[in-house]
């Protein structure tokens, strides 16, 4: 596992938007077109800040969260909210957005349409997760309903999960298309993850699903 220690949050989130902005750059160079996948939660959104005024041919890249929790944009807990408030504004407004959420009673009642709406853009060019200090990641978390059939090998892109730690029935994207990103970077602070991160290395896939993409990720950590 690779982990970078960044001196402050402020730094790691300057330096992480660069890193992500040149390996899009780099994509769009050699075929045309990329896609991000960003996580939802509460540590992103500084590095959200500075991507979006970074100035790239932000049409030509689609964007899409790594799950969503089942509510509509104007409940706080919206990852796609964050998204229009943190990234897609500036330059990186001309981003085309592809969604995980659309208005119905259960994930299950649109997963099939969501899914085509995904699947043009894989594999992923750039991923971007965050962790929980549970060791979940995108929304694969230890003890959802259907965390075995996330991780399987041949889960389907998308999957609607519940577990009691998630609050409200998420979408996120299985551990099988995670881990085929072409880049992949997980985005942690604070002591706890620190430590929880670590440990995740040593422990059965189901107890800390973040495992799934670790020996692919660049890990980016500030106190
Ligand atoms: O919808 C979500 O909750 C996320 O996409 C999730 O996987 C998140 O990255 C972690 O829970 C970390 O969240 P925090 O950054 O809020 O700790």
């Amino acid at each position: 596992m690779k982990i970078i220690d960044y001196p402050d949050r402020e730094l790691m989130a300057l330096s992480l938007a660069d890193r992500l902005a040149s390996e899009l750059s780099e994509t769009l160079r050699m075929q045309g077109h990329a896609s991000l996948c960003l996580p939802g939660g509460t540590t992103p959104g500084p590095v959200f800040d500075t991507l979006s005024g970074v100035d790239l041919d932000w049409a030509k890249v689609a964007v899409f969260l790594n799950d969503e929790r089942w509510v509509p944009e104007d409940n706080p807990r919206s990852n796609t909210a964050l998204l229009r408030a943190r990234f897609l504004r500036g330059p990186a407004a001309a981003a085309r957005l592809i969604p995980l959420y659309a208005a119905a009673p259960t994930p299950e009642d649109r997963l099939d349409e969501l899914t085509a709406g995904i699947t043009p853009h894989l594999p992923i060019s750039v991923l971007l997760l965050g962790m929980g200090a549970d060791m979940h990641t995108a929304s694969l978390f230890p003890g959802a309903d259907r965390l075995a059939q996330a991780l399987a090998p041949d889960a389907p892109a998308l999957m609607a999960l519940r577990a009691d730690a998630a609050g409200e029935p998420r979408i996120t994207l299985t551990a099988r298309v995670l881990k085929a990103a072409l880049r992949l970077h997980i985005l942690i602070t604070g002591a706890d993850k620190r430590a929880a991160i670590e440990r995740a290395a040593s422990l059965p896939l189901e107890q800390a699903p973040v495992r799934a993409v670790l020996s692919h990720a660049t890990i980016h950590w500030a106190e």
